[in-house]
């Protein structure tokens, strides 16, 4: 099966296409590419910071930012493309949705029909844009706000989507030890499914693999030097191990918990 198409994957039926720890992993791995280059885009922009004010926007029949508009809107029309019928897409804005109109696709079930109740954009949203966007992009304002608060959304599309895919972990982790989870399950414990569904030598390995991945996605790449970069990239390598260490994988695993606790409902 091509690693590439995990969403292909988890939709095919049948038991011989079930997701495994492998090609769940596989599939996280190749989102870090989409997360990196994202906020490489986003920093060719600096703050940008009207982007982010009520008060500047006054858009006619609209409470809020342009980004928050930006969003609103492109999930609108994402909606109505199907987007939101996929299991791995959560929207940030999911009041008011307008349904899909696009011939409906056959997602089957590797998910506990539970799994649709759960949505953390809302913190997402707020660490993104309180916390990580200072980090790695350069205080200023150049004007291109329509252009920031697209880039930012591509961001937060792309962190939600890894965040939530801690469902489709959490899932086959339960499948290949039922027994283990099941008493933390049923005695809703918290700290002892952390426990079990932690993997500290992988979370050591995704810190270390997207501080490369934004040293050689990043760097500055020219036809005569022999160090392009000059030890300079777009978005610090460090940024990215902490935004992992802090916010990435603590709020999958948040995903994970969640998700076990409602797996015997
Ligand atoms: C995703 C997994 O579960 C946990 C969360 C991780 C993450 O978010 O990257 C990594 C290791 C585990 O502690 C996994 O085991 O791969």
């Amino acid at each position: 099966r091509d690693s590439n198409c995990m969403a292909e994957a988890l939709s095919d039926s049948g038991s011989a296409n079930a997701p495994t720890i492998e090609s769940v992993r596989e599939s996280l791995i190749r989102q870090e590419d989409t997360i990196v280059f994202g906020l490489i885009e986003r920093a060719r922009f600096p703050i940008n910071s009207p982007t982010y004010s009520a008060s500047y926007a006054k858009i006619p029949g609209f409470t809020g930012s342009l980004a928050q508009f930006v969003a609103h809107e492109t999930e609108a029309l994402q909606a109505k493309a199907g987007r939101f019928t996929s299991p791995e897409e959560n929207p940030f804005f999911p009041k008011d949705l307008p349904a899909s109109l696009v011939p409906s696709q056959n997602h089957t079930g590797v998910l506990h029909p539970s799994a649709a109740s759960i949505n953390i954009n809302k913190s997402i949203w707020d660490f993104y844009f309180d916390k990580l966007l200072a980090l790695f992009a350069v205080p200023g304002d150049d004007g291109n706000y329509a252009a920031t608060a697209a880039s930012d959304l591509v961001c937060l599309q792309a962190l939600s989507r890894r965040i939530h895919y801690g469902k489709f972990v959490a899932e086959v982790k339960f499948k290949e030890s039922p027994k283990e989870y099941e008493p933390a399950i049923r005695a809703k414990n918290r700290d002892a499914l952390m426990k079990l569904l932690t993997v500290e030598s992988v979370e050591e390995a995704v810190k270390k693999r997207v501080a490369k991945k934004a040293m050689v996605f990043g760097q500055e790449v020219t036809l005569n030097s022999t160090d392009g970069s000059n030890g300079k990239y777009k978005v610090d390598p460090s940024v990215l191990s902490r935004l992992y260490a802090e916010w990435v994988m603590p709020l999958t695993k948040l995903v994970q918990v969640e998700y076990l606790l409602r797996r015997l409902d």
